[in-house]
């Protein structure tokens, strides 16, 4: 059966009363010290050998000295055993004490635990883990917001008072939640499982103590309005940075997520930053950047296809790493229980992994039946948002040169020979008119009145209501002089009671099992049907 992931914590107001390493419920693990055979059983499918001959979240290459600790290896095997803390994630995010590397560790915990991974015990691990480690979280300082404001204008002038005060409430999370990398990740990195980046940021709270993509550009949105213009900066500047270092940016600020991302919203990001400030500077600096992190997309997410005899390119959420996310390494190995081939045990790793990629996480929108966790298969979907996100990119990349585009270079033979930026406007301008028309091709069902997901192997679009039908709207991939179409959409979701709700659902089912389903985290969703 699905096997719910761990919420608690997962929320920004539940920083709102502690301090950083104050992290309560996640130090209590089982430190009861009792195994119960589900327990015995968990721990045995822990050991078995998940890393040879495969692909991990990081190895060498990408976070040398540290793999070995925070992506694969034994001594992870050994906390998720016996289960150290009641959340996987607070592990990985457990900064190694001054002077160590993780070969050190790695040496330390070979020479002192020999044994069987499943023959270790609770107390053993903690007194090791405790030795050679800090507590999680403490690689962030908490800092102040010098651009904030306790009454900012904009918000002062909503008319309604309930949702004015919503958004004075909010304003005033920002300064709890700002955190800034100690120099000691840039000058000790091996130490670390944290990526250091140069300025302050906004992070999503709770247990979600580092930065994370897609829930950046609501940030920003949401900094803009409170005028924190230079905050909403500082992030950008640090997802430019990350692409500089890494060449994409990874869902969240940690090396476990180094083979992921989230959905592709960072040119959504700077042109926001941008329209609140028209800093043409900082969008001349910034262009190259959105364009080598929407190049990533296009490389390594990209597929081929032949429906009624056209081909098309599309995009998917598809990591490559096929071992269990080391945050939810215990969730994912119970969830892959009953899978006893190792080339289907990693086929449903990378599909974990790949439904974390989407930010929806595990929908059942990805299930082959529906409702089971075990039977996603988000590797054979084509998503309906992220081509529209895709598609917006185009749109914006184009924007974007159109705005930093000088003008032509000279004439030759009476014409304007134009150079740099402004063919780049017209090259993304036409990248985004074909795509858009593929994108039509492709998702919309003029049956149903929406775009829906199309599964490569049945050959069929998911007819079923998903919010993400909402995506193309935002993005406007398609044609807005189709009124018909449009209003079409509008009435399927009427149809669908989709505004019966104070929020919006993500989707109708009674299947409930993470962050982003029926009305529990629809917000960033919400978000862009309010922007249609
Ligand atoms: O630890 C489990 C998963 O947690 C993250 O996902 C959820 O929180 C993110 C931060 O707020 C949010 O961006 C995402 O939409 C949520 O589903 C993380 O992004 C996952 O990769 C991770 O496996």
């Amino acid at each position: 059966s699905p096997l719910p992931e761990t919420v608690e914590n997962d929320n920004a107001s539940a920083v709102t009363t502690r301090s950083i390493d104050d992290t309560d419920a996640n130090r209590v693990g089982n430190e009861l010290n009792v195994q119960t055979a589900e327990d015995k059983e968990i721990a045995k499918l822990i050991e078995a050998d998940l890393f040879t001959g495969s692909i991990p979240v990081c190895d060498e290459n990408s976070a040398p000295g540290r793999s070995m600790v925070y992506c694969s290896g034994r001594l992870l095997q050994a906390v998720m055993a016996v289960k150290l803390h009641e959340d996987s994630k607070t592990f990985v995010d457990r900064p190694m004490k001054e002077n160590l590397t993780g070969q050190i560790v790695i040496d330390a915990f070979n020479a002192k635990f020999p044994q069987n991974i499943s023959q270790l015990n609770y107390s053993d691990v903690k007194a090791f883990v405790d030795e050679h480690f800090d507590l999680e979280g403490q690689e962030l300082d908490i800092c102040d917001l010098p651009d904030w404001n306790p009454s900012p204008t904009l918000l002062n002038l909503i008319n309604d008072s309930k949702y004015r005060e919503f958004a004075q409430d909010l304003n005033a999370i920002w300064i709890q939640l700002c955190r800034k990398v100690n120099p000691m990740v840039e000058h000790e990195p091996e130490r670390f499982s944290l990526f250091y980046v140069p300025y302050s940021f906004v992070i999503p709270g709770g247990r979600f103590r580092e930065f994370y993509y897609w829930d950046a550009y609501w940030i920003i949105k949401g900094l803009l309005a409170s005028n924190m213009t230079a905050t909403a900066k500082n992030m950008v500047l640090n997802f430019a940075y990350i692409v500089e270092q890494h060449g994409f940016i990874p869902n969240g600020g940690r090396i476990y997520y180094l083979k992921r991302s989230q959905p592709p919203l960072f040119a959504p990001m700077v042109y926001e930053y941008y329209e609140a400030t028209h800093d043409i500077e900082t969008l001349r600096q910034l262009a190259p950047t959105i364009e080598k992190e929407i190049n990533f997309w296009m490389q390594n997410r990209s597929v081929s296809i032949t429906v009624d005899n056209q081909n098309y390119t599309m995009y998917q959420y598809r990591t490559l790493a096929n071992t269990p996310r080391p945050e939810s390494f215990r969730e994912d190995v119970t969830t892959a229980r009953n899978v006893n081939n190792i080339t289907e045990k990693r086929k449903l790793f990378q599909n974990l992994g790949s439904a974390a990629e989407s930010g929806w996480d595990f929908s059942s929108r990805w299930f082959a039946d529906g409702k089971t966790l075990s039977t996603i298969q988000i590797t054979d979907i084509l998503p309906v948002d992220l081509n529209a996100f895709i598609c917006y990119n185009m749109r914006i990349l184009s924007f974007i040169y159109g705005e930093t585009g000088q003008t032509f270079t000279s004439f030759r033979k009476n014409r304007a020979i134009f150079s740099g930026d402004t063919i780049k406007k017209d090259a993304w301008y036409n990248s985004f008119r074909k795509f858009q028309d593929d994108f039509q091709k492709m998702f919309y069902v003029a049956n149903s009145s929406g775009w829906f997901d199309y599964n490569l192997k049945s050959r069929s679009h998911n007819v079923d209501f998903y919010l993400s039908t909402a995506v193309p709207l935002f993005t406007q991939c398609y044609d807005v002089l189709n009124t018909r179409m449009t209003e079409g959409v509008y009435n399927m979701m009427q149809k669908n009671g989709v505004f019966n709700f104070a929020g919006l659902p993500t989707r109708f089912v009674e299947y409930l099992d993470s962050r982003n389903s029926f009305l529990g985290d629809s917000r960033k969703i919400s978000n862009i049907m309010s922007n249609c």
